[in-house]
């Protein structure tokens, strides 16, 4: 066995395995190599053009259409395709429960326990840019790699919040139409692809998490929007975790029903009661060990939720406004109230500042720099942080009090007078919403020497240019024609804007 896993542990597989068959085909597998997968952010590129493109040979994954299995040995994370942000490098079990999740483009999703991002890249792909996903984490250093993902991933109308989820709750009262609870967990499932998990378990390890998913299960039944719908998942084989923590959440939520996934495709049936909820197995599926269950609100009994509150409404309806009305987004009429809580760039939470320059003056810069140098205008609230904008998906004011790591899509900041465009920004567009876009060739050198932050020589005519507009200005830089940040063009050179902290190393 290539893991050491602790003889308690074992002795306990053996049980809740029962036959001596399927015990000994579960320890079996830990003689394998943990698999590799990745999943396609279809925010940026469709899943056929990313295979027409991929130079890794790639499976697909049953139970997710957007993620296939690596092969040993490939290093996916060593590609300028991922520093475009063309998939996400994730374990395969690990992308069902999105899947199970059902997001529908335009709902409210609410990602509870989301660091690093993996389900909340997943989700906001989902939502093809439109509606909302709140992301969050209770521990402030996690947050850190959840909002770069995000940013990374080119997520649009996501926000990153470092709450316990029972302000969470307290905030957005049955506000979310979608729910999950990728809860912390004794992490059994990933024994045989991390030795720490094995380090860190003893045998009340299991009671401990199940006390805290108690807690998260209730705060979730709370944000839910009437006939709204939690997954909650776990990596990990305990009893307690699973089965356990889900059975006691349905005993206090007779609302709440148990929807049947597990035992369908590559889905093994829960235990006992809980058969409908969906379990992946070592031994029986090619990915580590999973648990997951969908939890349906029937509707009833929230008299003090509205079924769709004005500010929800709001919500919905955001789409891109055009002519006038984007201008006028873009200005941000919306946005000219006071206080709100928002963040510096570094992750930490803060009260939001108000701009040295006036809030008038920072988005007066912004809607010139939207016009004459991108071809779209973002849809959104706009907030300031500092001379700092964000667009977000929701009036600022919905986020006082919380701690906000990320209020909306970061475009920028005003330095000098002048609007100085976010590297998320430009890793969320495409090359027909930037007015000069330049497409780097990842087969030649000349895109890992961008992502390593040279200054490279770029002919005029390599430049892409709409009619009307100068060569003067900003440069979205694009990776085999996919966005990866800024440059400025001139005399044939380009100046290179790929952050320091991102760069290829
Ligand atoms: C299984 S991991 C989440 C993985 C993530 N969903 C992904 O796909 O990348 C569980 C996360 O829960 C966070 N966490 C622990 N206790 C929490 C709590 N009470 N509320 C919210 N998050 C919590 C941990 O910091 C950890 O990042």
């Amino acid at each position: 066995m290539a893991v050491q896993l602790p003889g308690t542990f074992m002795q306990r597989m053996k049980e809740l395995l029962g036959s001596e068959e399927e015990y000994q085909k579960f320890a079996d597998s830990y003689l394998d190599a943990p698999y590799g997968g990745l999943r396609i952010n279809t925010l940026k590129i469709p899943v056929d053009s990313l295979l027409a493109l991929s130079p890794f040979k790639l499976e697909p994954i049953p139970w997710c259409p957007t993620g296939f299995y690596t092969q040993e040995g490939v290093k996916p994370g060593k590609h300028p395709y991922y520093h475009a942000g063309l998939y996400y490098i994730q374990e395969p079990s690990a992308m069902a429960p999105v899947e199970l999740l059902d997001v529908l483009p335009g709902e409210r999703v609410l990602d509870l326990c989301a660091a690093p991002g993996g389900k909340s890249t997943q989700i906001a792909a989902k939502l093809q840019g439109q509606g909302l996903l709140v992301s969050n984490d209770l521990h402030p250093e996690r947050t850190k790699a959840l909002a770069k993902n995000l940013e990374l991933y080119g997520v649009r109308n996501g926000i990153v919040l470092n709450e316990n989820p029972d302000r969470i709750a307290a905030a957005f009262p049955g506000f979310f139409d979608k729910i999950l609870i990728d809860a912390p967990c004794s992490g059994e499932g990933m024994f045989r692809k991390d030795e720490d998990m094995v380090k860190q378990w003893d045998p009340g390890t299991p009671a401990k998490y199940a006390a805290m998913q108690h807690e998260i299960l209730q705060s979730a039944a709370a944000a839910l929007a009437p006939g709204g719908t939690i997954v909650y998942s776990t990596c990990t084989f305990a009893i307690e975790e699973n089965e356990g923590s889900i059975g006691e959440f349905l005993s206090a939520h007779p609302q709440f029903e148990l929807i049947p996934v597990g035992g369908r495709g590559s889905f093994s049936p829960g235990f006992g009661e809980m058969a409908g909820a969906a379990r992946l197995w070592p031994h029986r599926v090619k990915g580590e060990g999973h648990f997951m269950a969908v939890l349906r609100h029937d509707g009833s009994g929230r008299p003090e939720v509205e079924a769709e509150s004005p500010l929800l409404a709001a919500a919905r309806r955001e789409k891109a406004p055009k002519g006038k009305a984007a201008r006028a987004a873009g200005r941000g009429e919306e946005a000219k109230g006071k206080g709100g809580r928002a963040s510096g760039k570094s992750g930490r939470s803060a009260v939001a500042g108000h701009s040295p320059l006036g809030e008038e003056t920072v988005l007066a810069v912004y809607a010139d720099f939207i016009t004459e140098q991108l071809g779209m205008q973002p849809p959104g609230h706009p907030v300031l942080f500092g001379d700092h904008l964000y667009i977000s998906p929701l009036p600022k004011e919905k986020l006082n009090g919380l701690k906000t790591v990320r209020p909306g899509w970061y475009v920028g900041q005003v330095r000098n007078g002048r609007f100085i465009p976010g590297h998320p920004l430009a890793t969320a567009l495409n090359p027909a919403e930037s007015v000069r876009s330049l497409s780097l060739s990842s087969l030649n050198g000349e895109a890992v020497s961008y992502l390593k932050g040279e200054t490279l020589a770029i002919p005029r005519e390599r430049l892409s240019v709409k009619d009307g507009s100068g060569l003067k200005g900003y440069v979205l830089v694009c990776i085999d024609g996919y966005s990866a940040g800024w440059g400025k063009w001139q005399d044939g050179m380009l100046k290179n804007e790929y952050p320091a902290g991102w760069r290829w190393t």
